[in-house]
């Protein structure tokens, strides 16, 4: 889980120290080793030149004679100590300190997970990424075929054939061009594509890259036993192929049922939810047309002076921006609170009831109390001055870090019906309001999929929307999510405000949302008496 949130990625430095202190160590001990065997085997071969010139000139000196004999002696002794010493080394470097992290298998597999969706999300090229480029500029530096390998190994075992297959062959071309001793060889990286590609289901392409592994090992045992496997399997596609040309076939059209109802709308979100991160969507003029900024300047006296910036970002639902809602130390502070408290970010499980960790949203994060500082009561009072809102019920200050590929896919802030209706904190959560910690240099846009509107953190900016209509029915307009961070790191805080303390804020009004459209329903008329 080291994976989730940059924070927990640092303490691995300290031990990436460790490891190139103890290389470095290592690696001046044998150079020295490696310089004498080196001069041995010259002063070897230089006078094994001189012998061959003229044996019986050069065994007639009493001195070459002898050093012969030390060479094959004592010297020799020397070597094969040297050698023996060498592989002393090898076994007193442990490289697995006690009092530092490691990390497992686990993040291997979260950071290609991570890598994956930074792809598939952003469109990013395998090709460029394994050059270390990133939309025409360097992003890191470039892969080795290992590095390719490893990432296509770990998405193998991962069961993403897909991505296994294009890091598969970045590390077939890499392989090639680096000519670098590896743990694995090219007929390891060939027999990846071909499973991955059967696994795939692509059972022809699987035999030609078979035959290719089988042109470069004709050997190879397991290759040899997957060819006739294969080529029954392309047979009976063929003939079922034509079978079904011939209209033989007696399987029925599958049905659409409801699950698969329920697939395509999770992928037509997935694809706006994909091209708002991207930045992709522009908000049509009639909404734009109506943005405004103003100041704020009457919720409290200080305001007078120093009145808070207001940026609407979007009409019905309206969506805001504050700038410059809290300072950098005050950011500094909260992020050295929350960084000990952190813990991997965990969402509702609707069957079991429980709170459990998910794909679906990768962070850490902790809650800060007012009461363990002024400063985090003083937020709690700008919430205040910028919304007008009540805190009574309002929930303590969510702090949250997401790591590279951290994200929130689409989601309400507000708890539907079947879900625990936050009884306790008096109400549904009626407003949010999410606190820009940081910047981010590429990714981590908050984007409302309903109303194709990416927001891009703004540090010291905070974002203000009402989740639910007058009514107290959830705005299903208000469904947003967080995209993956592709460059940097991203914080925010969340204030979440309940119904319960607004009543004489916001009164509830008449209108009520089915399936998406508002409904009002009309307020009794007043009878005037004139
Ligand atoms: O981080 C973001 O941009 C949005 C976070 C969010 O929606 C949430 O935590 O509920
Ligand atoms: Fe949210």
């Amino acid at each position: 889980e080291l994976f989730t949130a940059i924070t927990d990625v640092e303490p691995l430095l300290e031990t990436h120290k460790r490891i190139i202190d103890d290389l470095d160590d290592y690696l001046q001990k044998e150079e020295r080793r490696l310089f004498t065997l080196k001069k041995h085997l010259n002063l070897y071969k230089r006078e094994h030149e001189r012998a061959m010139d003229d044996i019986p000139n050069y065994l007639g000196n009493p001195i070459n004679a002898f050093t012969l004999i030390k060479r094959l002696t004592a010297d020799l002794d020397f070597i094969e100590d040297s050698i023996k010493i060498g592989t002393e080394y090898i076994k007193n470097v442990t490289m697995n300190h006690v009092d530092v992290k490691y990390p497992s298998l686990e993040d291997l597999t979260g950071a290609a997970q991570a890598l994956t969706r930074l792809q598939e999300t952003y469109y990013l090229n395998v090709h460029d990424l394994a050059e270390g480029i990133l939309n025409g500029v360097s992003y890191s530096t470039p892969m080795t075929a290992s590095d390719c390998y490893e990432l296509g190994r770990t998405l193998y075992n991962d069961k993403d054939y897909t991505n296994a297959l294009a890091w598969m062959k970045e590390a077939l071309r890499k392989y090639k061009d680096e000519n670098v001793m590896y743990p694995f060889t090219e007929v390891d990286i060939l027999e990846y594509i071909g499973f991955a590609y059967y696994l795939n289901g692509d059972v022809k392409t699987a035999l030609e890259w078979t035959q290719r592994l089988l042109s470069v090992d004709p050997k190879h045992v397991r290759a040899r036993g997957n060819i006739p496997h294969y080529q029954k399997t392309i047979a009976e596609q063929e003939a079922e192929l034509k079978k079904q040309q011939r209209g033989e076939t007696s399987d029925e059209p599958e049905e659409e049922d409801g699950q698969d109802y329920e697939l395509s709308e999770y992928a037509k979100e997935r694809k706006v939810y994909e091209s708002l991160c991207r930045g992709e969507m522009e908000i049509p003029h009639e909404i734009t047309k109506r943005l405004k900024c103003w100041y704020v300047t009457d919720t409290h006296p200080f305001l007078k002076l120093a009145p808070i910036k207001v940026e609407q970002m979007y009409v019905k639902p309206d969506i805001f921006m504050f700038h410059e809602v809290m300072t950098d130390d005050e950011i500094e502070f909260i992020k050295k609170r929350a960084k000990p408290r952190f813990k991997r970010a965990v969402v509702h499980d609707p069957k079991t009831g429980e709170l459990t960790p998910a794909h679906y949203r990768i962070s850490k994060s902790s809650w800060l109390r007012d009461e363990e500082s002024p400063v985090i009561a003083r937020i709690t009072q700008r919430v205040t001055d910028m919304t007008g809102l009540s805190m009574l019920h309002a929930e303590e200050l969510q702090v949250v870090n997401y790591g590279i590929g951290g994200h929130y896919e689409p989601h309400f802030d507000f708890a539907r019906k079947r879900e625990n209706p936050f009884t306790k904190f008096g109400g549904n959560r009626i407003a949010t309001v999410l606190f820009y910690m940081s910047d981010v240099a590429q990714g981590g846009a908050t984007v409302f999929t309903e109303l194709g509107l990416s927001l891009f953190p703004i540090k010291r900016a905070a974002a203000f929307w009402l989740n639910l209509h007058a009514s107290g029915e959830g705005d299903l307009a208000t469904r947003h999510a967080a995209c993956p961070v592709l460059r940097g790191s991203k914080w925010v805080s969340n204030k979440w405000i309940h119904q319960g303390g607004q009543e004489l804020l916001r009164p509830c009004d008449l209108e009520y949302q089915e399936e998406g459209i508002i409904r009002k329903i009309p307020r009794p008329v007043p009878k005037t008496s004139r």
